[in-house]
């Protein structure tokens, strides 16, 4: 099998666009070099497939670490598959599934029958998440060294907050043990209690109790200690205030080994814009207040926070028809998140191409140790063809995803992938 994509915009070491001609054999980059003719497919024999890429971009993969499939027992709201196709849409070719399933992910058992829907699927390459404690009940640590045997590349409770410290801290200490890493999603419960949405104005206004920022940075600081004391590799899931990012600014600056990431829309709405007691606007963390949102800007800016993810989270629309105060929290990402950043940040002025793209391939690879997420000969073909010119208004009946749980719905974007490639295969194309 080889793949030969002509006439591809990629981006350069300086971060500046240059045309190249992308040849693929057996699923691994063979070449990246100037040609000027297009290439005849016939003269490299039948199984030689040409993509002509005239005027469009093509870039690693994006890679997605924090995604919610829904399988098993959610199956009402996404499946591998479903959730496999509507990353492919999204221009996504690795992405990491988290454990809270129904069962939880919590034996190699369902780590491997995760690891066997996604081969089955045949689309982006899905990586398990395991969780840290048994049914991610905070209370027994599940066998680490079994889950890692079984495909498992992380632990997390991600939907919920470990909350007592001496759990985290033998969780720690058993993952470092391991060379693994902690993926914690950070909220202190008793500083939550049934609030739907963030403190501010939109709560104020609509009497409904908020979630204050400590209840996210408590979590962050007691962990960064706890990761300090253990050696750990500690990452923050979906960050999302000012006072998190500050700690973990800290953190990186005294060598403490921790990374984050943050979500599109953490990085492009705030309280102040949710339009009324639509529960597509619910999701944990909430929106928070502009001066969290710049933050959060400010630091993916400077690397403070490693990398974007979408923390795509499905949820049918009977579920997020029960109102504010009791739908689910979560939104769907995967096909809205590489659109709305290029429309919102690059085509505004204000970031790099080279940057989001970054952000989205090279640096979740650098962070977990994925050999994915760069364009350089040995590479895995995993490659993700933008129309960066191409306009759309966000459409939620037309995603892959079964989920419609969108506050994006209606927006105009510019930026859109065309076509997405997994070793060397085309698994989504328009
Ligand atoms: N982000 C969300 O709002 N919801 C996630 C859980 C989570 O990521 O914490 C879900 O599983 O629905
Ligand atoms: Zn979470
Ligand atoms: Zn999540």
């Amino acid at each position: 099998m080889r793949l030969i994509i002509h006439n591809a915009s990629v981006l350069n070491d300086e971060g500046q666009l240059e045309i190249k001609t992308i040849t693929a054999e057996d699923g691994v980059i063979k070449q990246i070099a100037a040609m000027d003719s297009v290439p005849d497919a016939g003269a490299f024999g039948e199984d030689t497939r040409v993509i002509d890429a005239a005027g469009k971009l093509v870039t690693p993969g994006f890679i997605d670490m924090h995604v919610h499939l829904r399988e098993p027992g959610f199956e009402h709201k996404e499946t591998i598959e479903t959730g496999s196709r509507s990353a492919a849409k999204g221009g996504y070719t690795t992405i990491a599934c988290m454990p809270n399933t129904k069962p939880v992910t919590d034996s190699p058992e369902i780590v491997s029958l995760v690891l066997e829907k996604a081969q089955e699927a045949g689309l982006v390459n899905v990586l398990p998440y395991a969780a840290i404690t048994k049914n991610e009940q905070g209370r027994e640590l599940t066998d680490f060294a079994a889950l890692k045997a079984a495909g498992a590349i992380g632990f997390t409770d991600d939907g919920v907050g470990v909350q007592t410290a001496q759990t985290m801290k033998d969780a720690m200490a058993l993952a470092a043990s391991l060379g693994m890493t902690i993926i914690a999603h950070c909220e202190d419960n008793s500083l939550v209690e049934g609030a739907p949405v963030a403190e501010g104005e939109f709560a104020k206004r609509h009497g409904l109790k908020g979630i204050p920022n400590e209840s996210e940075a408590i979590h962050v600081g007691r962990d960064i200690l706890l990761a300090e004391a253990t050696g750990v590799h500690y990452h923050v899931c979906h960050v999302s205030t000012e006072q998190s990012i500050r700690l973990i600014r800290q953190a990186k600056e005294i060598g403490i080994n921790v990374t984050t990431e943050v979500c599109p829309h953490h990085l492009l709405l705030s309280e102040e814009d949710i339009p009324g007691l639509d529960a597509n606007w619910k999701m944990n963390p909430p929106l928070r207040s502009k001066r969290d949102v710049e933050a959060c800007i400010q630091a993916l800016e400077d690397g403070t926070i490693d990398m974007v993810v979408t923390d795509h989270a499905p949820h049918s629309a009977e579920e997020k028809a029960r109102g504010m105060q009791l739908a689910p929290f979560g939104i769907v990402g995967f096909e809205t998140a590489f659109p709305l950043l290029y429309t919102k940040f690059v085509a505004s002025g204000r970031w790099s191409l080279d940057m989001l793209v970054k952000r989205m391939t090279a640096d979740p690879a650098r962070v977990f140790g994925l050999s994915a997420g760069r364009l350089e000969a040995g590479a895995p073909a995993d490659l993700t063809i933008v129309d960066l010119e191409k306009e759309k208004e966000v459409n939620p009946e037309e995603f892959a995803s079964k989920g419609r749980n969108t506050p994006f719905g209606g927006w105009k974007l510019k930026g859109w992938p065309v076509t997405t490639i997994v070793a060397g295969k085309v698994i989504w194309s328009e």
